[in-house]
């Protein structure tokens, strides 16, 4: 069986909840850390009043032992604060008098999932779009890729990320070591490398939100320590490349994704975007360069995978865009929602996360076993014969 997960949960209700099934057992998990790196998605200049609300923790409910997984489907939840503002408008069971209609959405927000919605499952309250469509949804898959990646640890494959631009705000390239990379972006309110770009950035979001208006960028992932051979190139579904561009995509407000150098390999000749092959006794074969970021043929290479992805600017505005009244028919502004100006250094932090579960669930797929020792065995066994190959 695969690894697998499903969330529920709406951004105003009681919690997220989510269920990851087909984790070894005998994984021990670190809370402190997996916390950590909700409290990470939480940052970021231009986030809106919500993240103060706002501290979110992950309580495991099932799959979990004394720190360890059993081998059973790992639950957990992530409460929602702010819920406690809303028990009337999000109550399960219908209420007297309760304060729906009030909050009622019915001016839908051009960029937001709410007219497509609304249409498809016949809604006329938005609200039960914009709900399940909300970003909040991805505190719970941090808290699931935050497992994954702790299972990635396991096996020393690590996870960085940083922001690459802000709208018209490009950071410098770097070509630092992953730890610091890591290091240098975590002290960051923008999760970029230098103070310089920082302050650009970060006074280029306060002016977006000064003129009620919100602006998108770029993110990279990288993974470093990932086996040759995670994915495969015999069908289309289990191409590694593909799935992490799917996943990647699935964020909300990302609209596309490059692998290494992406979309610059389209202007390029052939002789200056292979990576050529190496061979030495210490580090057997590996590759001049690393361009593919990391893939050829749906698999890895062996080098450390390099993942971008594009987000769009935030489609709730202060300053609302021409929009149409559901009910009346008549043009109007779109409603506004409280909402953040920039969301780009948090959506990083997301990035990290749902490609560390899909680089778990090739990694499993790979020497999958029911317990961390077996699938140990089957890593080892797996890098010998590489070795000798
Ligand atoms: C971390 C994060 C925070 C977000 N915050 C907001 C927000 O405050 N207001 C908003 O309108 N959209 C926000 N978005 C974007 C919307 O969730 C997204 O645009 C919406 O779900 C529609 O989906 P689509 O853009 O993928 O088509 C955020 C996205 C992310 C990743
Ligand atoms: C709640 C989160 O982000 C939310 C994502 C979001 C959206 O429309 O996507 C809209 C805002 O919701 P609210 O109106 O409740 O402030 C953000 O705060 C979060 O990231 O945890």
């Amino acid at each position: 069986m695969s690894l697998r997960y499903l969330t529920a949960g709406e951004t105003h209700g009681p919690q997220l909840t989510a269920i990851i099934e087909g984790l070894p057992s005998n994984l021990q998990l670190d809370f402190e850390e997996l916390n950590f790196q909700l409290h990470r998605r939480q940052k970021g200049h231009g986030r809106g009043r919500r993240m103060q609300i706002e501290k979110d923790t992950a309580n495991i409910v099932g799959g979990v032992r004394h720190g360890r997984t059993t081998g059973a489907p790992v639950a957990l939840v992530v409460a929602n604060n702010d819920w406690k503002h809303w028990t009337s408008v999000m109550n399960i069971e219908p209420i007297e008098g309760g304060d729906e209609e009030k909050r009622r959405v019915h001016r839908p927000r051009p960029g937001h999932a709410d007219l497509n919605g609304g249409l498809k499952y016949n809604l006329k309250d938005l609200r039960n779009v914009l709900e399940r469509s909300s970003a909040r949804e991805t505190a719970a898959r941090v808290a699931v890729g935050a497992v994954a990646r702790q299972l990635l640890a396991e096996f020393g494959i690590k996870v960085g990320g940083q922001v690459i631009r802000i709208g018209e705000i490009e950071a410098p390239p770097n070509n630092l070591p992953l730890d610091e990379l890591i290091e240098r972006t975590e002290a960051s309110s923008v999760r970029v490398v230098d103070k310089e770009t920082e302050d650009k950035m970060t006074a280029y979001i306060d002016q977006m939100k000064a003129d009620g208006d919100s602006i998108g960028g770029v993110v990279e992932c990288i993974v470093e320590g990932v086996p040759v051979g995670l994915g495969s190139h015999v069908q289309w579904d289990r191409k590694l490349d593909a799935r992490i561009a799917g996943a990647v995509v699935s964020i909300n407000a990302f609209k596309g994704c490059e692998i290494g150098i992406g979309f610059e390999a389209g202007q390029l000749r052939g002789s200056q975007v292979h990576d050529e092959i190496k061979y030495s006794e210490e580090k057997g074969f590996h590759r001049a360069s690393n361009r593919a970021g990391g893939f050829e043929g749906g698999m890895t290479t062996g080098e450390p995978i390099v993942v971008r992805g594009v987000m769009k600017p935030i489609p709730t505005l202060y300053k609302p865009l021409a929009s149409v009244d559901i009910d009346t028919k008549e043009p109007f502004t779109a409603q506004v929602e409280r909402s953040d100006s920039c969301a780009v250094p948090a959506a990083s932090v997301v990035m990290e996360h749902v490609v560390a579960w899909e680089v778990a669930r090739a990694f499993l797929e790979k020497f999958g076993g029911d317990s961390i020792e077996e699938i140990r065995a089957n890593l080892n066994s797996y890098l010998e014969q590489v070795g000798r190959y």
